[in-house]
C-alpha cells in the first residue's frame, strides 16, 4: 500500500465503488452491521469485493463480531482486511489475529489524551489504528456517525503511519485535518454522503483530491 492512505467506508453501489477506485482510494470499505444505514450482506459486499479486485484494497468492517460470523465473513466475502468497530479487547483482536491471519484495523473512540494512551496499547495488535470519535449515548450505530473529535490532541503528537485519522472529515475540512495533526492515513463515511447512508460522487472525488493536495504541499 502507498505511504499516504485514503478509505472511503460504507460503500454500497457498484456505481459509487466504481467512482471511489477510480478517483484513487486505497481502501475501500463495506459495512456489515444490520443497525447501520450502510449494511450490506455478505453476498453483496461480495460482489463489490470482486469489482474492486486489485485495484484497492477492501476491508469489511463488523462490530463485536463472534467466530461464527468470520468464519462467514473469510468464506463468502473474502476481503483483504477485516475493521473491528465494536468494543473488542487487545485478548479478543490478537485471538482473531491469530485465528485468521488477516490485517486488522482496530478503531479506537477519542475523546481525550487518555484514549490515544489506550489507544497506543493495540500498536503491534492490529495493522491500523483508526482513531474516531466516541458516538453520542444515544447513537444506534458505533461509527459513521460524521462527528470530529478534538483534532488539536493529535497536533503535537508524532504518531506513526499506523494510525489513520477518521470522524466526521469532510472534503471541506480535510485539508485542515491533515495540516494540523500530520496523519498520513484518513478514513471518511458520512462526509462523502449526500443524505444518511448514500454516498455521494462528487463529494468522494472532491475528497479524495483534496486529502492528496494537502499531502503533496509537503504537511
Ligand atoms: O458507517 C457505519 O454505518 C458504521 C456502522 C457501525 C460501525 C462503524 C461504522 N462506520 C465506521 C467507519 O469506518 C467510518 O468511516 C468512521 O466511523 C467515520 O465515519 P464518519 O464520521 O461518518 O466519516
Amino acid at each position: 500500500m502507498a505511504n499516504q492512505l485514503i478509505k472511503i467506508c460504507g460503500l454500497s453501489t457498484p456505481e459509487t465503488l466504481a467512482v471511489a477506485v477510480d478517483a484513487g482510494a486505497d481502501l475501500v470499505g463495506f459495512v456489515h452491521f444490520p443497525k447501520s444505514p450502510r449494511h450490506v450482506s455478505l453476498e453483496t459486499a461480495g460482489k463489490l469485493m470482486h469489482q474492486a479486485d486489485g485495484k484497492a484494497k477492501r476491508v469489511i468492517l463488523t462490530v463485536d463480531p463472534d467466530d461464527q460470523l468470520l468464519d462467514e465473513i473469510m468464506t463468502v466475502a473474502r476481503p483483504d482486511l477485516l475493521q473491528l468497530h465494536g468494543s473488542e479487547t487487545i485478548e479478543r483482536t490478537k485471538e482473531i489475529k491469530t485465528r485468521y491471519n488477516i490485517p486488522l484495523i482496530k478503531a479506537l473512540g477519542v475523546a481525550t489524551a487518555h484514549d490515544l494512551v489506550q489507544a497506543q496499547k493495540f500498536e503491534g495488535i492490529a495493522d491500523l489504528l483508526l482513531l474516531d470519535a466516541k458516538p453520542a449515548p444515544t447513537s444506534e450505530i458505533p461509527g459513521g456517525n460524521g462527528i470530529p473529535f478534538d483534532w488539536e490532541l493529535l497536533a503535537h503528537k508524532s504518531l506513526g503511519p499506523q494510525y489513520m485519522l477518521s470522524g466526521g472529515l469532510t472534503p471541506d475540512n480535510i485539508d485542515r485535518a491533515i495540516r494540523l495533526t500530520h496523519m498520513q492515513a484518513v478514513d471518511v463515511s458520512s462526509g462523502v454522503e449526500s443524505s444518511r447512508g448514500i454516498k455521494d460522487i462528487d463529494k468522494i472525488q472532491t475528497f479524495i483530491a483534496n486529502a492528496r493536495a494537502a499531502w503533496r504541499s509537503g504537511v
